[in-house]
């Protein structure tokens, strides 16, 4: 990090590089907000068991400590910054805070609230959210507030964040600079409001520098794969749009990030929601990648020259990236395994893995066959316990965030 005590730099160039820092989130409170109504609306699949949840995050974050990876927890660093500085303080609660949903009268005696709690409280809040039960009681308000009177106790006032716990998704590295991506669907859109202030504020970070400032279109950072330096691909699909794709391959062209982004279409499904469901680089040249669809990837390429972008293809995707990447050809990992087993472990996130270095990835341990192909081609898996993590669809990369990667 920038401080003394690192002796690495921050950023990435690529998937696979020796991991050396990473942003986790460890699951809180927010887990707890999920019933059996609301679970839908805020993408997940089940309600986890929150304590064993936590126990398995902390034993995922453990193994990557023991592999000299420097973890840092969003909660800690969001605690730090609010602490830190006032101006975080008060853009974390205006975001949160929305006078749309609670009037102006509520919203402004609820953001007072909220201005004075110590800093732990806050990004309490701001993550787990707030019911109506929650607020503060002060007598004006509750005689005075409409909304109050009519909303029920347990609806939220500060809509929780449960998918925090996929870093992945709401910043990523690439090169020395941080990306605040654009979320696409309503549950996690706040997400960016903390990342950002986390980069913008907290001590650890100053001096970073952002890419793709627009921010115009969705684009998500499970869709972002950083195939090798200077060459990126990017999903597009149930997240990243068209025109999100266009406008971070135009970003990182202006601020010389990359020079060819493949833009992959991928389908618009839940099974499939980021490119990262499907493939993720578990070498360098090597990808592990979803059977039923590894022939019919296919790629739009855009290329970077002489101050033009140009967009051709599309072509299939493995060809397409060995092109980008100059390299003879992309391995794919042959899990070979049949279609029923293939869709089974693809839904449990078998293809999300985690690179700690080239050809050691972390997988969730239930993806029996997933990783003993990967063990069968030379690739060492780290198994983690995935079971009340998985829920939310996410595996060991959409769970991180690489803060700093060494070169290849
Ligand atoms: N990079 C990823 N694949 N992230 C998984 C995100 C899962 C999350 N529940 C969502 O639907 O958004």
């Amino acid at each position: 990090m920038s401080s003394a005590a690192a002796d690495y730099a921050l950023g990435s160039t690529s998937e696979v590089g020796r991991l050396r820092a990473v942003m986790l989130h460890r699951p809180g409170d927010e887990l707890r907000r999920l019933t059996p109504r609301n679970n839908d609306q805020l993408l997940f699949d089940g309600l986890p068991w929150v304590d064993r949840a936590q126990e398995d995050h902390d034993a995922f974050a453990e193994l990557l400590r023991s592999k000299g990876v420097d973890v840092f927890l969003l909660g800690d660093l969001l605690a730090e910054t609010i602490e830190h500085s006032g101006a975080a303080r008060i853009q974390g609660i205006a975001a949160a805070v929305s006078a749309r949903r609670l009037g102006t009268h509520l919203a402004d005696d609820l953001a007072g609230h909220l201005r004075g709690l110590p800093a732990a409280e806050l990004a309490h809040v701001l993550t787990a959210g707030m019911t109506f039960d929650e607020l503060p009681v002060t007598p004006a308000a509750a005689s005075s507030s409409l909304v109050r009177r009519m909303h029920h106790g347990p609806e939220f006032a500060i809509e929780p964040l449960p998918n925090l716990l996929f870093t992945r998704d709401s910043s990523f590295w690439i090169g020395p600079r941080f990306a605040i991506t654009s979320l696409a669907l309503p549950a996690r859109v706040r997400e960016t409001s903390l990342t950002d202030l986390i980069y913008a504020h907290h001590p650890r970070f100053t001096g970073a520098r952002r890419a793709y400032e627009s921010q115009v279109a969705p684009v998500e950072g499970g869709d972002v794969l950083l195939l090798s330096p200077g060459v990126v691909a990017v999903g597009v699909g149930e997240r990243t749009t068209p025109a999100g794709a266009e406008a971070l391959a135009r970003s990182l062209f202006d601020d010389g990030l990359a020079h060819t982004v493949l833009a992959v279409p991928i389908e618009q499904a839940r099974a499939f929601m980021h490119l990262d469901t499907v493939c993720t680089m578990v070498d360098q040249d090597a990808v592990v990648m979803y059977p039923n669809i590894a022939e019919s990837m296919s790629a739009f390429t855009l290329r970077h020259s002489d101050g033009a972008v140009s967009v051709t293809g599309s072509r299939p995707f493995v060809e397409a990236a060995a092109d980008a990447m100059e390299i003879e050809k992309l391995r794919v990992i042959d899990t070979g395994l049949d279609p029923i087993t293939a869709e089974r472990e693809q839904w449990d996130d078998g293809n999300n893995t985690l690179a700690l270095s080239p050809g050691v990835v972390v997988s969730y341990n239930r993806n029996v066959e997933t990783n003993k192909r990967l063990r069968d081609s030379g690739i060492e898996v780290l198994e983690i316990e995935g079971r009340e993590l998985g829920s939310g669809r996410g595996g060991p990369r959409c769970m991180s965030c690489p803060l700093a990667r060494d070169e290849l």
